[in-house]
């Protein structure tokens, strides 16, 4: 996962500024020289490590401190409440409103995953009760069209566009396509403008435009995105960026925010595995909201995206919420109630495993403790016993797969049950501060601040206790 890194340095150093048993100026000086250095690394803008240093010595200020004020807990949230800051503009994002018909425009820099996120987006929607339409305005990238239409045919959304013409010295009017002459267009804003049009007819309540990937060096291509917008009038135009962008993040989004009036952020391929920190920086560039992640190549691998949950799962601390939304997602209605006797009983059968997939593992990610960084580490290290070898081997011969797939499944079962038998749910699918306690590494309960630190942090999560 895409920041694990930075997420593991930052919750190390907290680690160690817990560990100290008087935390004096120099703890503190220390645990921020780590932390800054950890998002310096990352690629976070200069500028911004610095002003979140200074806020943070400003907040924690230890002449001001009265004694019996505990320095950890406000040192802590001090650096929580700063990363949250870079993330969130404190302003949220357009909403679309049901009985009108909302046109947004996706801009963003060449291979960002534009194409890919507007079908993310529309399917995201369209389950949501949405009639969403998508309008391929990528007249430059050759095979734009051709991506947005198979997208769009997959997902059942009605699409709009035509095979672009040769663009520069050549605007050629026709190309051959199955054997038959195809009249092309290589103007967007004429597209732009006939798919709004086409899909306004058609009572399509959310108007998708796919536009050109550019970089701020192209000052044509920047003008052209400009002229897309003032005729289509978008209510809403989403950035959208690759988390895998490194230091020229901020500059690039800031030359899209000065030129067209950027006013929601989705970050894409957030399942890889760069530094992310450039993203971060292009994120406060935009004064924009994040308001979803791509999280794979496949249409519903997209998440709405949340600050707070975010930083905490970033820091290790888990996103509950996330986690329990996740699994009442991926369980069909009709077998939750089985679910929920295995998890009251502290069990989860291979079958259920198998049932829910690999995205369970992405659930699991959400626990507290259990850090992208730290899943890797703990599959290699494990040792099934229930299967012998000829077991492994039929299956594999009988599923048509490698072993090694087979191996590589059921070790993540095993870290996958592991985790359900330590939380230990109750049948009505409540999760309560002392399962979660059970469930924590001793390590990660003191850096929470004890058991009172879990019960505020649970309460901020949504209750005392969650239900599934
Ligand atoms: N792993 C992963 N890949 C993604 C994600 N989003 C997009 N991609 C991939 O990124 C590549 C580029 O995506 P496109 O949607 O074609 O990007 P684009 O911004 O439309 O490209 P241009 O029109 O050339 O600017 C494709 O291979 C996508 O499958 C994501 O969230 N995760």
């Amino acid at each position: 996962m895409v920041l694990a890194q930075l997420g593991g340095s930052i919750s190390r150093a907290l680690q160690q500024m817990s560990n100290a048993t008087m935390i004096d100026e120099k703890v503190l000086n220390d645990c921020l020289n780590d932390i800054t250095r950890a998002l310096l690394q990352s690629d976070v803008q200069f500028k911004l490590v610095g002003d979140m240093q200074t806020n943070i010595k400003k907040i924690v200020n230890f002449d001001d401190l009265a004694a019996g004020h505990n320095k950890r807990k406000i040192i802590q949230q001090a650096i929580f409440n700063e990363l949250c800051k870079i993330l969130d503009p404190g302003k949220p994002a357009f909403t679309l409103k049901k009985g009108e018909t909302s046109v947004v425009m996706f801009v963003g820099l060449q291979g960002s995953g534009k194409t890919t996120t507007c079908t993310k987006y529309a399917h995201y929607h369209q389950k949501k009760g949405w009639k969403p339409a998508l309008v391929c305005a990528d007249t430059f990238r050759a095979g734009a069209f051709d991506q947005l239409k198979q997208n769009a045919t997959k997902a059942k959304i009605p699409f709009y566009g035509r095979p672009n013409g040769l663009r520069g010295n050549f605007i050629t009017d026709f190309v051959m396509i199955d054997q038959e002459l195809v009249y092309t267009e290589s103007d967007p804003v004429r597209i732009a403008v006939e798919g709004v049009e086409r899909f306004k007819k058609e009572n399509c309540d959310l108007i998708i435009v796919d536009t050109s990937g550019r970089h701020k060096q192209e000052a044509a291509l920047f003008e052209e995105m400009c002229q897309v917008s003032e005729a289509t009038k978008p209510d809403l135009v989403i950035f959208v960026m690759d988390s895998s962008i490194g230091q020229a993040a901020f500059d690039q989004a800031q030359a899209f925010k000065q030129s067209v009036a950027v006013g929601a952020v989705i970050v894409t391929k957030m399942d890889g595995h760069a530094k992310g920190g450039g993203a971060l920086s292009a994120v406060a560039a935009t004064k924009s909201p994040v308001i979803f992640i791509g999280t794979g190549e496949l249409t519903d691998e997209f998440e709405v995206f949340d600050v707070k949950p975010f930083v905490s799962r970033l820091l290790g601390m888990g996103d509950f919420s996330g986690f329990m939304d996740k699994i009442h997602e991926i369980v069909p209605m009709d077998q939750q109630a089985e679910l929920l006797q295995e998890l009251s009983e502290g069990t989860f059968t291979l079958r259920n495993f198998l049932k829910m997939g690999p995205i369970v593992l992405e659930a699991i990610s959400m626990l507290p403790g259990a850090s992208q960084e730290l899943m890797p580490k703990e599959l290699d290290s494990s040792n099934l016993k229930l299967m012998n070898e000829s077991r492994i081997m039929r299956i594999a011969r009988g599923c048509g797969r490698p072993v090694r797939d087979v191996m590589e499944m059921l070790e993540k079962y095993k870290t996958t049950a592991k985790t359900w038998k330590r939380l230990k749910i109750s049948k009505k699918g409540d999760m309560n501060a002392q399962n979660m306690r059970n469930a924590l590494p001793p390590d990660m309960l003191r850096q929470l601040g004890g058991m009172g630190g879990l019960q505020n942090l649970m309460k901020q999560m949504g209750g005392g206790a969650l239900r599934i």
